[in-house]
């Protein structure tokens, strides 16, 4: 499939963002976990947190999480901790993103694993059982994943758990918005100091929860206003917090630098803000960032400094060659296409220091990567026509990206 998209002249929408699937994937292992009857509210109908959903339901033998880091990573643990037996696996993507450092953890904890591939990888044979917990040291440097996913059990464990942290904490938002839902659910779960967690055992409390909409699908939209730069273009947002635990909540002063202002009303009896975004003029000459707490605002931010001519240097990038795909990789090999030549540096930089080249204006792949359509979708407002190849990719967190995309004026066909 090929979608061929052409933007309108001026954006001006309001937006039904999804449901973020980080929060609603915690709010299911920890339902789950809680024993409690009443489902979390809002969640996302995405195919990450689907499956999830799909899992607890059914619970069959075979759990087939397909693309899902979080599944994969969280169900590990709920499984190795529940009674029952499990086969865990996924997309040939997910069979070589690694999980070692989860499963010795879990071993160390007392887990029955076993590695049905190749060694340190998915899938998994979970037999799950009664562990005991206690003290635990887990490297960070890899994926904030495994430390959610062993949080999550940890109040459920006989002796709770201490956990420390070493080679640092990349994506470490994500692991302050587990131990802040977790509180939610009544645990006692907290930093106890710079690099350690203590969760108490004390069993989660059932509770009515509402899933928070998604910031991270926010940055596409961040992403178009600014390639836009129109003064009359304005999306509107609801669902969305202030305060937000969401790490990728910083969007919004990322693209404060990058000519996108955000504003918030709040309406007298209604939960959320609404969250307006408009253009303005003014835009850094030049970005520097570090990216390692928030890998996912990447992709749309590389794309739209290219698009406006804004050199860049973008570090705390490792991880970004072991998500849906090695996406440092593929964000040279597409920009390439639209005249744009990037290198990267110490597999962890990227950097665009202005070098161009002849445009091809080849169809743009996506590489089974989500974020990787919805990031150059918002290319066609430089690029009248651009071709997106395997648009369907976007379901994995936002299904609705196109007919959003549509309902702001942009023609999808
Ligand atoms: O915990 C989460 O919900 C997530 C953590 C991040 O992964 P890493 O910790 O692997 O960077 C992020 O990229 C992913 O999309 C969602
Ligand atoms: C990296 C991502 O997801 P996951 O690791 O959960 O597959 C993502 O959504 O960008």
């Amino acid at each position: 499939m090929q979608y061929t998209i052409t933007a309108p002249q001026t954006i001006n929408a309001t937006i039904a963002l999804p449901a973020s699937k980080s929060i609603s994937n915690r709010a299911l292992i920890i339902h789950a976990l809680s024993c409690g009857d009443i489902l979390p509210q809002n969640l996302s109908v995405c195919d990450d947190t689907e499956v999830i959903i799909d899992a607890m339901q059914r619970r069959p033998y075979e759990i087939d999480i397909k693309g899902a880091g979080t599944a994969m990573r969280f169900l590990t643990a709920y499984l190795a901790a529940t009674p029952g037996e499990h086969v865990l696996t996924g997309t040939d993507r997910m069979k070589q993103r690694p999980i070692g450092i989860l499963v010795n953890a879990l071993r160390y904890l007392g887990a029955d694993i076993e590695y049905l591939g190749e060694e340190g990888y998915p899938p998994l044979r979970i037999k799950g059982r009664t562990l005991e917990g206690g003290y635990i040291e887990v490297a960070g440097n890899i994926s904030s994943q495994y430390i959610s996913a062993l949080l999550m059990i940890a109040p459920t464990l006989k002796n709770g758990l201490q956990l420390r942290i070493t080679d640092g904490a990349i994506s470490r938002p994500y692991i302050d918005l587990t131990l802040w839902m977790m509180r939610e659910y009544g645990a006692d779960a907290d930093w106890s100091d710079a690099d350690t967690i203590t969760v108490n055992a004390k069993p989660y409390a059932s509770r009515k929860y509402t899933i928070e909409s998604d910031w991270s699908a926010a940055a596409y939209w961040y992403e178009m206003l600014a390639l836009q730069g129109n003064d009359e273009s304005e999306v509107r947002f609801k669902g969305l917090m202030d305060a937000s635990r969401q790490g990728d909540s910083i969007v919004k002063y990322i693209f404060s630098l990058l000519g996108v202002k955000t504003k918030y009303s709040t309406v007298e009896g209604e939960r959320f803000p609404t969250v307006s975004i408009k253009s303005h003029q003014c835009m850094l000459p030049r970005l520097d960032y570090d990216f390692s707490s928030v890998p996912d605002l990447a992709q749309p931010v590389v794309v739209t400094c290219a698009l406006r001519s804004i050199p860049f240097r973008f570090t705390g990038l490792a991880t970004l060659r072991i998500k849906e795909t090695d996406r440092i990789e593929a964000l040279k090999r597409e920009l390439r296409k639209l005249g744009y030549v990037l290198r990267d540096e110490n597999g962890d930089t990227l950097v665009w220091d202005g070098t161009r080249c002849e445009p091809t204006l080849d169809p743009i792949d996506t590489y089974d990567d989500h974020r990787m359509a919805m990031a150059f979708a918002p290319a066609a407002i430089v690029f009248p026509g651009l071709r997106i190849n395997e648009p369907q990719v976007v379901t994995k967190s936002y299904p609705q990206y196109w007919e959003d995309m549509q309902k702001a004026g942009f023609e999808v066909k």
